[in-house]
């Protein structure tokens, strides 16, 4: 996985069509205005009119009337759509499509050559794979680029995930990891941070207080490895006392199966893509 320079690139004469502004589709392009983008320049267009409205409402984007009319002139179209729908969407924009621009799939388990085959063989594919988190600046995008992406196109792809977070590059080999550690993963956080928050209200501590210390904890748990370097495990002693509290919860944990668990939740979503790519 490889991080490059998009220092010197300007966003703001950049063209972007979002065909599909969902849970996923909708961050993605808040955080292509975030690193640049135009609200004119970024233009929607999601199943039915009203629906292409009110994201673009919600977003400070520009609805447009059609997909047809989206990715009018666009540099980049990117594909937000579910992944059983993007084959038949990828064949209608087929003819539309403008020259010299990249088809970026944000969909699970559809591989860059079946994109490309639905289109023309020197048409510009990639792929993206985000997480939620990059709606507030903090998720992680691994991108796949296809063969005839340029280097330009390629850093183009870049600069527009600068604000995501973290944007690398993975292999489509890579992806099915990428999902269990970041695509699906903050769909496990986040049923980890409800069970911890729902116990500490069993334990007594009023919903609002659970949630803000929950959340704290696991923010500063998180930036505390990052920001020392620290392995988890020494990170993880310096909490136990001999006897004490920790070492009690600790036992408590490893009994209950959780490092099993989170390991099969992770199998189980590297699994799925990599299934759903053989078709
Ligand atoms: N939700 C997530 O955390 C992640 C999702 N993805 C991928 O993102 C893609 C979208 O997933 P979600 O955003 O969760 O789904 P979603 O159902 O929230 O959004 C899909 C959007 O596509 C629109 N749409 C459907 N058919 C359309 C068409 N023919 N033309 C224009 N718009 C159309 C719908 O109106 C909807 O706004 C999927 O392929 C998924 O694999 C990837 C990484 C993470
Ligand atoms: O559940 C899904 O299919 C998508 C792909 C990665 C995260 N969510």
């Amino acid at each position: 996985m490889t991080d490059t320079s998009t220092d010197s690139i300007d966003l703001s004469a950049i063209r972007v069509a979002l065909i599909g502004a969902g849970n996923m589709g909708g961050p993605v392009g808040r955080t292509m205005l975030d690193a640049g983008v135009r609200p004119e320049n970024l233009r929607i267009a999601n199943s039915i009119p009203t629906s292409s409205e009110r994201a673009a409402e919600e977003l400070g984007a520009t609805a447009a009337a059609s997909r047809a009319e989206a990715i009018e002139g666009a540099d980049v179209v990117v594909l937000g759509v579910k992944p059983y729908q993007i084959l038949d969407l990828v064949a209608e924009l087929r003819d539309d499509l403008p020259d010299g621009a990249v088809v970026l799939s944000l969909a699970a388990g559809t591989t860059l050559a079946q994109i490309q085959d639905a289109l023309p063989s020197d048409a510009a594919v990639a792929r993206a794979m985000p997480n939620t988190p990059i709606s507030v600046g903090e998720g992680a995008v691994g991108l796949m680029r296809g063969d005839a992406v340029s280097d330009e196109q390629h850093a183009l792809l870049h600069a527009l995930f600068s604000s995501a977070g973290v944007a690398v590059d993975i292999t489509e080999e890579q992806v099915h990891a990428f999902i269990g550690t970041a695509g699906s993963m903050p769909a496990f956080v986040f049923t980890i941070i409800e069970a911890m928050t729902d116990e500490a209200v069993r334990l007594g501590l009023k919903r609002d207080l659970a949630a803000s210390l929950v959340q704290q904890t696991v923010r500063g748990a998180a930036t505390m490895l990052t920001e020392s370097g620290t392995h988890p495990a020494v990170a993880k002693n310096a909490v136990s006392s001999p006897g004490g509290t920790t070492v009690q919860g600790l036992a408590a944990l490893e009994r209950e199966g959780v490092r099993a668990g989170v390991a099969a939740a992770m199998a189980a979503a590297a699994d799925s893509s990599r299934a759903m790519s053989r078709g």
